[in-house]
């Protein structure tokens, strides 16, 4: 199974289960997002909702490459790419805290994924970064979006983005991106992030979030989103992203 779904006292966890492929996302993980939403939307005990990835190596190393080569055009790219964006705006937008629970690399779409979460609680040695750009594109899942909102300073958020290379945690923590670093076991990590927030009532949780829902819904940012999708499908047709993705399919 490309994925797993455990809920244990009110925690929900999503583990990506590809670590041969560093769980990069496929279209079978997409439908895992897909499923995870709908449980988290019918659940009357969920209070967090946690995203980590299996192995030691990584979190997310973003799309599959190998899969996603074989889409060409524009008009290709923006299916693949709406789809994944749509997911993670339902994701983002989810009546429960979110946390990217990141045991290691977290790179292009695995770095928007944990963008689109509320918190990033971060493995000491693991790096993150929106790699798109090395591949001649931008992000593509509407993480840049997200990391606008996030609140970090703008010039640190916008360097994140065109530098497009990956930052350690100390460096993840600098720029306020990382919610926190952790040394050791995550599931320890994860208890002790959790540790105050799970002894309020979760309508306060919902009631909080839904402060943040209410302002991205008056602010179109589902509409932005999409207009960075867009963007992004239309460097996808470009020859310099294909043979970016052919050098590193090839190495
Ligand atoms: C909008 C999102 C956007 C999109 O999908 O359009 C993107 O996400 S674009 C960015 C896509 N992701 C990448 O470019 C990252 C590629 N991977 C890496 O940089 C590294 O694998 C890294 C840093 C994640 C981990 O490095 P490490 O040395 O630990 O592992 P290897 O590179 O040796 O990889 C092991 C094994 O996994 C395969 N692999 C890794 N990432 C991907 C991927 N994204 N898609 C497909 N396969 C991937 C890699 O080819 C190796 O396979 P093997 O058969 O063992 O050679």
């Amino acid at each position: 199974m490309t994925y797993t779904i455990d809920e244990t006292d009110g925690v929900l966890v999503f583990t990506l289960n590809r670590p041969e492929r560093r769980n990069a996302i496929n279209t079978e993980l997409m439908e895992g997002f897909k499923e995870v939403i709908e449980y988290v939307h019918n659940s009357n005990s969920v209070r967090f909702l946690v995203i980590t990835g299996a192995g030691e190596k990584a979190f997310c190393s973003g799309g599959d490459l190998a899969e996603f080569h074989s889409l060409k055009t524009e008009q290709q790219a923006f299916g693949m790419l709406s789809k994944m964006a749509e997911i993670l705006y339902e994701w983002a937008t989810l009546p429960v805290p979110t946390i990217a629970l990141i045991n290691g690399a977290a790179v292009g779409g695995g770095c928007e994924i944990a963008t689109a979460c509320d918190f990033r609680v971060v493995a000491r040695e693991a790096k993150c970064g929106f790699i798109q750009g090395t591949l001649a594109i931008t992000s593509g899942w509407g993480g840049a979006t997200y990391l606008f909102e996030r609140g970090l300073r703008h010039d640190r958020a916008l360097k994140m983005l065109i530098d497009a290379q990956v930052y350690d945690s100390g460096q993840l923590e600098e720029v306020g991106w990382a919610t926190k670093v952790y040394d050791g076991d995550r599931e320890v990590a994860l208890a002790q992030f959790i540790e105050y927030m799970r002894t309020i009532n979760p309508g306060v949780h919902k009631a909080y979030k839904e402060i943040e829902i209410r302002k991205w819904a008056e602010k179109d940012l589902k509409k932005r989103v999409m207009e960075e999708v867009s963007q992004c499908s239309k460097l996808w047709e470009l020859e310099a992203h294909h043979e970016a993705v052919n050098r590193f399919l090839k190495k």
